[in-house]
């Protein structure tokens, strides 16, 4: 059975990448859906009747990855898939999750192997995280075969090609598409996707302090938000980048607003899109959001979603 994970910082756009190649795969697939925060949303976003498994809570590559593996064994008896694809959380170390694979491979004795590496740039966020959030963000970006950038849409060329180099610095061996994946063929992205297919199965054990996700980052989740409709939403969510509510670096949920409109909301310091959800795996009596950041001010940002609203923790 092969492992192939989909990496990339918070909302770069893994999910996005989920949905366009799973349908070209032949056999069998599973995914694994990693959240850091309290609910999964993931999960409800990944077209298709493929077989999903929510870990949430934390990250596979440190808090929860007992339950990974035991994930993975599940997995394996149940489904007898041909692969695994894996989307760790946005704030997991690549190079934790792939050791975590191989424990699967050597303690737990599973007969998996990881093929490809996947990570995915947002090439307008790199540089800022880079500074940030240094040895953390870049693991990622150190540890993909094929790295595949996004929100080209929002950079320009000169810029772009500055970006391009920064990040071929960081890992002169990987492969970087420059262009927009989104608009490849399904031959033009299994042949891509292939490229990213000559890694051993036995990475190098990477030495590092560890710094648990929570350490650095924390999180928020909602259900059923007082917030009701697409303007109160979206004009809560402009207000989150007010520093006073501390450095919030996503915001994703699946809402059902007044009008009846099933929205997905996708906001990080970068961007803010919200597109209609109609055609989700959303579980209907629930409305979901979570939060993602580093110092949030949680009681801050309860008061101002609403008073009255419940909240998961
Ligand atoms: N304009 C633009 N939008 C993109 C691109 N890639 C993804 N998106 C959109 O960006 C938002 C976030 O994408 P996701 O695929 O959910 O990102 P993710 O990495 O899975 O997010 P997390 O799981 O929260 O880390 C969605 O609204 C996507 O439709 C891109 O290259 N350009």
């Amino acid at each position: 059975m092969e492992i192939q994970i989909i990496s990339g910082f918070l909302g770069t756009g893994k999910t996005t990448f989920l949905n366009q190649y799973l349908p070209l795969l032949d056999g069998k697939t599973v995914v694994i859906e990693n959240e850091f925060g309290d609910v999964g949303i993931d999960g409800e976003l990944i077209k298709g009747d493929i077989p999903v498994r929510e870990i949430y809570a934390g990250c596979i590559c440190c808090s929860l990855s007992v339950e990974f593996r035991e994930g993975i064994c599940e997995i394996e008896k149940k489904f007898h898939p041909d692969r695994i694809l894996i989307e760790p959380s946005g704030v997991g170390r690549l190079s934790d999750v792939i050791n975590a694979c191989e424990k699967a491979r050597m303690k737990d004795g599973v007969d998996v192997s990881v093929t490809k590496l996947i990570s995915i740039v947002d090439i307008m966020a790199f540089e800022e995280c880079a500074d940030y959030f240094g040895s953390f963000y870049l693991d990622q970006i150190q540890h993909g075969r094929l790295l595949l950038l996004s929100n080209l849409d929002g950079i320009g060329k000169t810029e772009k090609e500055v970006q391009i180099e920064r990040i071929r610095e960081k890992n002169p061996d990987a492969i970087i598409y420059e262009g927009d994946w989104r608009e490849l063929d399904r031959e033009a992205l299994l042949t891509l996707v292939d490229m990213a297919e000559n890694y051993t199965d036995h990475p190098e054990v990477v030495a590092h302090q560890p710094i648990p996700a929570d350490k650095v980052f924390s999180s928020l989740s909602f259900i059923n938000p007082g917030v009701k409709t697409a303007d109160q939403i979206e004009k809560t969510i402009a207000m989150l980048k007010n520093e006073e509510y501390g450095q919030v670096l996503r915001v994703k949920g699946i809402l059902q607003v007044d009008t009846g409109e099933v929205l997905q909301i996708d906001a990080t310091p970068y961007y803010s899109r919200y597109q209609n959800a109609a055609n989700s795996n959303r579980d209907e009596k629930e409305n979901k959001l979570i939060l993602i950041g580093c110092n949030l001010e949680q009681e801050k940002i309860r008061e101002l979603f609403h008073p009255g609203m419940k909240e998961e923790e």
